[in-house]
């Protein structure tokens, strides 16, 4: 078309602003606390934050509202149905979903898959389980073919027996059960927590770079059970559960899995504190990537992608200057399934409960929600403590996740109307708009 204009280059760093709009990109900032002529500020991340410079393509667009159409609905009648293989009865849903624990008070051991990608067969992919239980497995061993199992519980305590010795994981910590052990677990009493599956890859740290050789989860942090077993006929019965392509079967020994004597190696469970996590974050302007809270990291193959990370929101000091503090607007090339351990997230002050979930899928824009903005846009920024008694966490993952019936559906727990928190959201455009004169 005649008359237009561009901007030449291939992969360049380009910057554009309307003419009608002088000054509209914030100077020398990504996340201003209030942005130029009233704009909201979104990132939309086209590569894994933790990518290689070369292959990170990272854009912050200003816009004149946050374009939060959720209400999805599917446009074609003949759209596939998608199944994942491990999962039966999936759906595919762009929407963002946030639902809410079952009851345990009748679930002996209740381990509900909420959605995930991939499978397990071709050792590439993830799932995302919630448990919730009141019982202990009382002569009963589970053991994960299929991958590994970072449990992150939110309400009671885990005594994980393993053939390699006891772990006492409470809400707070993490635990994780590597491909292959075998392990038991004894609650005592209401329990429920949230389990990222990874198939293909173990968790690792992640690297530091620049922030040098310590930080975020310290190696020491991390604890491995020392041997334990016991000598113990069961004559009734031992039943092994064994998890094998995203099907459970069973068999039965009469004695005890745990008779572990003695043990080497380099591959063991393990548990870590949320506490110690050593927390990095802005001192000066703008707001970091959340993947500067990284503690593990299932890597994929391609450089700095993961099949997923395991992301905390610690509590911290908040100080960047002339801020909007909390998350910015987003959409994002990767999954963010988020929960809740304790206390209030602060991009969501009401309805994400303890215990609660949300899924932002692919490219579904997410954010604080009207109170956060509005609060956050014209607070007076001093030195403040953020996320006090909260512990909120991320399962970020590049895999493009399916939810199961039973997320969707049957748990009956899904809030259908989580999309409306952003539609009080209105425009401050203001084409009036000058820049303070310095
Ligand atoms: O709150 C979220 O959904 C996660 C999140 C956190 C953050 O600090 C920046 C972006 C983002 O999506």
């Amino acid at each position: 078309m005649a008359g237009l204009k561009y901007l030449s280059g291939f992969g360049n760093e380009f910057a554009s602003e309307d003419p009608r709009c002088p000054s509209a990109l914030p100077e020398g900032q990504n996340n201003p606390q209030v942005c130029p002529y009233g704009l909201y500020a979104e990132q939309l991340s086209g590569s894994a934050f933790t990518c290689p410079r070369p292959t990170n393509k990272r854009r912050c667009q200003i816009f004149q509202f946050v374009g939060h159409q959720l209400k999805y609905t599917s446009q074609h009648s003949t759209a596939q149905h998608y199944e994942i293989k491990s999962i039966r009865n999936t759906s595919i849903h762009p929407n963002i979903i946030l639902f809410y624990y079952p009851e345990s008070s009748t679930l002996n051991i209740g381990l509900h898959t909420v959605c995930g990608a991939g499978d397990s067969k071709s050792r590439n992919g993830i799932c995302i389980h919630l448990y919730a239980c009141n019982t202990s497995m009382t002569d009963r061993c589970f053991q994960n073919s299929d991958g590994d199992f970072l449990i992150v519980p939110q309400q009671g305590k885990l005594l994980v027996t393993t053939e390699f010795g006891k772990m006492m994981v409470e809400p707070n910590e993490i635990c994780v059960i590597q491909q292959g052990m075998r392990f038991s677990v004894d609650v005592f009493g209401e329990t429920r927590g949230y389990i990222l599956e990874v198939y293909g890859a173990h968790f690792e740290l992640p690297d530091l770079g620049p922030i040098g050789a310590n930080g975020l989860a310290n190696p020491r942090d991390f604890l491995v059970p020392v041997a334990w077993y016991e000598d113990r006929t069961v004559s009734a019965g031992y039943t092994v559960i064994n998890k094998y392509q995203g099907k459970m079967f069973s068999c039965q020994q009469d004695f005890s899995p745990f008779n572990v004597v003695a043990w080497h190696g380099n591959y063991t469970p393990y548990k870590y504190n949320l506490e110690n996590f050593m927390v990095i974050n802005c001192v000066a302007y703008d707001h970091a990537d959340p993947s500067i809270f990284t503690v593990l990291t299932a890597k994929s193959t391609r450089p700095g992608v993961a099949i997923a990370d395991f992301v905390i929101f610690p509590p911290r000091w908040g100080v960047a200057d002339h801020t909007f503090r909390p998350p910015y607007y987003h959409r994002n090339c990767m999954s963010e399934f988020m929960g809740l351990i304790k206390g209030h997230y602060e991009a969501k002050e009401e309805g994400f409960q303890p215990g609660g979930a949300s899924l932002h899928s692919i490219m579904t824009p997410h954010g604080p929600d009207v109170d956060c903005f509005e609060k956050n846009s014209t607070a007076t920024l001093k030195p403040e403590r953020v996320a006090e008694g909260t512990m909120a966490f991320m399962f970020e993952s590049s895999f493009s996740m399916a939810v199961t019936k039973w997320g969707l559906d049957t748990c009956n727990r899904v809030d259908k109307e989580y999309y409306k928190c952003w539609e009080p959201l209105r425009s401050h455009f203001n084409p009036k708009w000058k820049p303070a004169s310095k």
